[in-house]
């Protein structure tokens, strides 16, 4: 495993949201190391995909630095696709006219992946998420979880620095779910890095190094788990679910 020492990348957003002068985030600060496994957690409404969109550049309203390698990015929220980053959408995004292969090809010249290479990692991959039966049909016809492994395949096609993974736990089978797991180990090896967001606490719990706990569009809590569980209050045996409870959830609890 990379020891992942590097600050692979950090964003740091002041505000950003759909509006001008209504921000849905304030005040966040992210940073992922290389090798390193951040969950972006936090209840429905909090935050997560605003601060994903953000990232990505794809957000109206921003506000905000980011870097790679410690050098701040020109375009600030502006990273875009390419070869240091890969977003895996939890609601897959796919055109109606064209076959898997069709799409990998197309993900493969976007991301200017030699031809061999691309068809040594595309067998494997569909191989890994038992696809490679219908690579020549429409994706736009699969099931949910099977468009949901096509995305998965997308972003593990580019092998990027950075994976930002929208709920990667719902909706897949657990072979799926196992096949995902192992190769996100095997791209942690290489010193890739993963901010997921998830409701998935345990599966969370156990894949990440580091968690960044979201709540009202700010930061409530972050760290490792032994952190996350100081700042809850809550014992050395507490689990991630816990934690999240007490931290987003004691202003109801103490009305
Ligand atoms: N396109 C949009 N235009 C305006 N407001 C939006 C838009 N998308 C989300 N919001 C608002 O931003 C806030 C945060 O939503 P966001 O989708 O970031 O939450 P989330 O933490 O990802 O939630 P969930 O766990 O339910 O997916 C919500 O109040 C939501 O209504």
């Amino acid at each position: 495993m990379n020891s992942g020492s590097e600050i692979l990348f950090r964003a740091v957003i002041e505000e950003a949201g759909y509006e001008s002068g209504r921000p849905i985030v304030e005040e966040v600060t992210l940073s992922v190391q290389a090798g390193e496994r951040v969950g972006l957690l936090g209840p429905n409404g909090a935050g997560k995909s605003t601060i994903m969109k953000g990232l990505l550049g794809q957000l109206p309203h921003w506000r905000g630095k980011i870097y790679w390698h410690g050098k701040e990015e020109e375009n600030g929220g502006g990273v875009e696709m390419s070869s240091r980053i890969a977003y895996i959408p939890e609601q897959p995004i796919l055109y109606e006219r064209m076959t898997l292969w069709e799409h990998l090809v197309l993900v493969a010249a976007a991301g200017s992946i030699p031809e061999e290479l691309f068809r040594e990692r595309a067998e494997k991959l569909l191989r890994r998420f038992r696809l490679q039966k219908v690579k020549h049909e429409y994706p736009v016809r699969f099931s949910k979880g099977m468009q949901q492994k096509v995305m998965l395949i997308i972003g593990f096609l580019l092998k990027p620095e950075l994976y930002l993974v929208d709920e990667p736990f719902i909706g897949l089978d657990p072979g799926a779910v196992l096949e995902l797991l192992a190769a996100l180990d095997e791209e942690r090896s290489r010193g890739a890095a993963v901010l997921l967001t998830t409701h998935v606490l345990d599966s969370a719990e156990r894949l990440c190094d580091r968690f960044v706990l979201v709540h009202d569009g700010g930061v409530a809590a972050s760290g490792t788990l032994a952190e996350i569980r100081t700042a809850a209050g809550c014992g050395p045996e507490a689990r991630l679910f816990d934690c999240f409870h007490k931290l987003t959830e004691y202003e109801e609890v103490q009305s």
